[in-house]
């Protein structure tokens, strides 16, 4: 049970308290409306008046009990969404998919937990409450008269056993609406991202096209999984009235022209008979929206059970060597490089030649252990797959071709919230030669989203800046200097090489004067 797993305890078991008094309010309903029937047969006016303060003031008790319900199940619902998402996020971050897979984290986190809240964790408070409000009934029936009551639910408990036939085709649909959104999710973001870019190129027209195209997947798998769903109901429904409604209730007649029940206990009865019939019915079509949640739930349970690195943590010291030995690098289904090699010491500058799309970034980021590579790699001789991927990373600074800012200040785009001196913070922002933008701004600069405040020379700076704040042994710098000019680009170059620390540089542009000072200049197009 969702609520169960990741609720408090102590909640649930109060909502389970307070559900009862909410779920003997039909029963209390029933046994005053029977008291009344009785009443009116005995001419009784006392009788009935009695009966009548009983009722609301029962009543009213147990709506102050209600509304206790309405405050202690909502007040769960937040528990349970909040651990959720608490648990969903730090997945996410701690250990989160490969960057293309960005839009599936995204989609889960806002269709799939909605879904999960609607449908899932709704429905089971729905389940538990009904389920009491059905045992209440059926006792109350049964004080009435056991064989009309024992027909009323064998009558109603008939449809949900063909409601399980239901099951699995309802279980394919919510699979293949979830696909569709994700799809959906994922171009929308993309669109967004491009926006800019699609207006400039006049490609409104196939933009809207291809959105157009992926929101009718999602919508006709939204529609087929509630055609599914409806379909199912209306049938059901039509089993439960006829076998839960009208046959037990033409039995209950039989039963009075008989004289066996008096018609006080079978208005108690047929009052009841729609608590079972409701309440089952309700059960059932909370059980289907439940199911709707499965794979939801399956994914959540994996997330809340990945388990930190397994691998164990050996003591790996100073960086000294590193070492590729017959690498293949792929990308989705395309061979990038194969059998490459590459042996360099602590303190080596490399500079990665080839042409555009050769791999060159993918290397960068199999090197960090953030893409996967075949062949032998090792850091000081220890095979990088031993590592735990923390050591790993933490190995490496990356300056990315496509910097990402976040929509935050100057000063949090640097540290990302990382603790360091303001001394170490102004160091790192003079050698990327930030320090006039900081000047100029001053560090509550708001950069806008994704650096949109900023210019693209700035932007790689920040990028740059980050590297140098945090003093990785191996600065990977990817096309690190591709928007500043000739003067910035050596001045950032004098940097990298003066500080000691390894450098492994991917550039389409550099001058021959810098080139020669390069320990190794690696030409990926040609073989060893
Ligand atoms: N997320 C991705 N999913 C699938 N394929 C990708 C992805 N990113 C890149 N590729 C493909 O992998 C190949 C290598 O890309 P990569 O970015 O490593 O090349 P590169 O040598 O750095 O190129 P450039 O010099 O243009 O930056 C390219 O063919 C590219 O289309």
């Amino acid at each position: 049970m969702i609520i169960w797993r990741y609720g408090r305890k102590r909640q649930v078991a109060l909502l389970v308290g307070l559900d009862l008094f909410v779920a003997a309010k039909m029963v209390f309903l029933a046994v005053m409306l029977s008291g009344f029937i009785a009443a009116a047969t005995a001419g009784s006016m006392s009788r009935f008046l009695r009966l009548a303060i009983i009722a609301v003031g029962g009543f009213a008790a147990l709506s102050l009990l209600g509304q206790w319900h309405v405050w202690v199940k909502n007040r769960l619902i937040q528990t349970v969404n909040l651990r959720i998402k608490t648990l969903m996020a730090k997945h996410l971050i701690d250990d989160g998919p490969l960057p293309e897979d960005a839009s599936k984290p995204l989609s889960f986190m806002t269709n799939d937990l909605k879904q999960l809240e609607t449908n899932g964790i709704a429905s089971e408070l729905t389940i538990l409450e009904q389920l009491l409000t059905l045992v209440f009934a059926i006792a109350g029936a049964i004080y009435f008269d056991w064989l009309t009551t024992l027909v009323f639910v064998v009558g109603a408990l008939l449809p949900m056993a063909v409601s399980g036939l239901t099951q699995k085709p309802i279980d394919r649909r919510a699979k293949a609406w979830s696909t569709a959104n994700g799809q959906y999710t994922g171009s929308l973001k993309d669109l967004l991202t491009g926006l800019d870019t699609i207006r400039s190129y006049h490609a409104n027209a196939v933009a809207k096209a291809r959105l157009n195209q992926s929101s009718t997947a999602m919508e006709f798998g939204l529609r087929k999984m509630n055609d599914m769903i409806g379909t199912a109901d209306v049938w059901m429904s039509f089993i439960a009235l006829t076998l839960g409604l009208l046959v037990p209730f033409g039995f209950g007649i039989v039963r009075i022209i008989s004289g066996v029940v008096t018609i006080a206990s079978f208005i108690g009865i047929v009052q009841l008979s729609n608590s079972i019939t409701n309440t089952l019915l309700t059960i059932m079509d909370g059980v289907n929206k439940w199911n709707t949640t499965r794979q939801i739930q399956v994914k959540l349970r994996a997330a809340a059970h990945s388990t930190p690195d397994a691998r164990s943590e050996q003591p790996l010291g100073a960086l000294q060597t590193i070492t590729l030995s017959e690498v293949t690098l792929s990308r989705g289904d395309k061979r990038l490089l194969k059998n490459f090699n590459l042996t360099l010491k602590a303190g080596d500058k490399i500079l990665l030649k080839a042409p555009s799309g050769f791999g060159k970034t993918t290397l960068l980021y199999a090197l960090a252990g953030q893409l996967p590579l075949q062949g032998k790699y090792t850091i000081n001789c220890v095979a990088a797959n031993q590592l735990p991927a923390r050591q790993q990373l933490d190995l490496f600074s990356l300056i990315k071709q496509q910097p990402f800012l976040f929509n935050d200040t100057l000063g949090f785009n640097l540290t990302l919230g990382g603790n360091y001196s303001q001394s170490e913070i102004v160091e790192a922002a003079r050698r990327a030669h930030l320090d006039t933008l900081v000047a100029e701004k001053g560090w509550d600069y708001q950069c806008g989203e994704n650096g949109a405040n900023l210019s693209g020379g700035q932007i790689q700076r920040v990028e740059i800046a980050r590297a140098f704040l945090v003093k990785r042994p191996v600065i990977l710098a990817d096309e690190a200097t591709s928007a500043l000019d000739d003067k910035l680009s050596d001045a950032i170059h004098n940097e990298l090489f003066a500080a000691g620390q390894t450098v492994i540089e991917v550039a389409h542009h550099i001058s021959p004067a810098w080139e020669a000072k390069f320990d190794q200049v690696i030409d990926l197009t040609q073989p060893d």
